[in-house]
């Protein structure tokens, strides 16, 4: 057997708050992150009681606990790739956004308002600080629907919609803006721009409710690839294909809204679909019920 020292995989840094039920935030993205093939870490910057229900309780943790995480991994170890989730309040967006931008790596900015059953995550003091201090430093941000009409007042009801919220996300400063059509009906359609180059990126959607997390999966999936060396457009076409078969195969737990299977490729009869035989899913992503 070789004893040569293995090549560290690309790092990945998640700027998060946790969610106990391991659907969403920092669980979410290190799963995603293992998945990937890359190294995830973590700085948490809230700890939330949260399960298929709901958020029961939501606790900031103070910004040198913040800062101390983020100069433990960053100085030691480095990162390819940083994503920023769930920030809670302006102060952590503003120290967050001050540590992101002195770091030479891309940035994932999801602007995490609310959570999918409409718990805030965010307090509404903190989005000029969203804004004016953590968008200018996004490689891409990736707000869902509501992000977009609470940051930009844009309200988007239809895919027609999208260029014009990304040109009111772009006009506060990230390279890319990645608007999220998840809310919408139909097809899973997201848009991503810089101003100039524009790629849809479409899916079936499947009628499936157990979507915690998507948008922290994504958004992992994007920094992954991007620390792996892709350009934006191909990290996101790869994330969006990742996104797309977790949803698929997502599944019932507890009484709520169930997570999605972050570990779809490992299954032996992985891809969106695939009928792998556990309880509370059918063959084409719809519940049982
Ligand atoms: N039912 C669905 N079927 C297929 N794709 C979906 C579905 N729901 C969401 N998506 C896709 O999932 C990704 C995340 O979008 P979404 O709008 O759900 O994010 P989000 O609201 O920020 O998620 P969360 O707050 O739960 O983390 C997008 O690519 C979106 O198109
Ligand atoms: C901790 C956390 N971050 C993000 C989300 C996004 O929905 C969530 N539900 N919980």
């Amino acid at each position: 057997m070789s004893t040569a020292p293995r090549v560290a995989p690309p790092r990945v840094l998640t700027v998060a708050g946790s969610d106990s039920g391991g659907g969403a935030g920092i669980q979410a993205d290190l799963k995603t992150m293992l998945a990937l093939g890359v190294h995830g870490m973590s700085v948490l910057t809230a700890v939330t009681a949260q399960n298929s229900l709901g958020v029961q309780g939501a606790w900031e943790l103070p910004v040198e606990a913040v800062r101390a995480q983020y100069r433990s991994v960053v100085d030691d170890i480095g990162v390819q790739a940083v994503k920023t989730g769930m920030l809670a309040s302006a102060e952590l967006v503003e120290a967050v956004a001050e540590l992101v931008g002195g770091t030479h790596a891309p940035v994932v900015v999801d602007p995490v308002g609310v959570s999918k059953h409409g718990d805030p995550l965010l307090a509404s003091s903190a989005l000029d600080s969203v804004r004016t201090k953590l968008l200018p430093v996004a490689t891409v941000a990736t707000p869902n629907l509501d992000e977009v009409a609470q940051l930009t007042g844009v309200r988007v009801e239809s895919a027609d919609g999208m260029r014009r919220a990304a040109a009111a996300v772009l006009s506060y400063g990230p390279a890319w803006a990645l608007i999220k059509g998840g809310h919408l009906s139909g097809d899973a359609v997201d848009f991503l721009t810089d101003g100039s180059d524009e790629l849809w990126l479409r899916a079936p959607r499947f009628d499936n409710r157990h979507t915690h997390g998507t948008g922290c999966t994504l958004a992992s999936a994007i920094a992954s690839g991007l620390a792996k060396g892709q350009t934006v457009p191909d990290a996101v076409t790869a994330a969006k294909e990742y996104v797309t078969g977790a949803i698929a195969a997502g599944f019932a737990l507890g009484e709520g809204i169930g997570p999605v299977d972050h570990g779809w490729r490992f299954r032996a009869d992985h891809g969106p679909g695939a009928d792998d035989g556990r309880d509370g899913h059918d063959a084409d992503g719809t519940d049982p019920a």
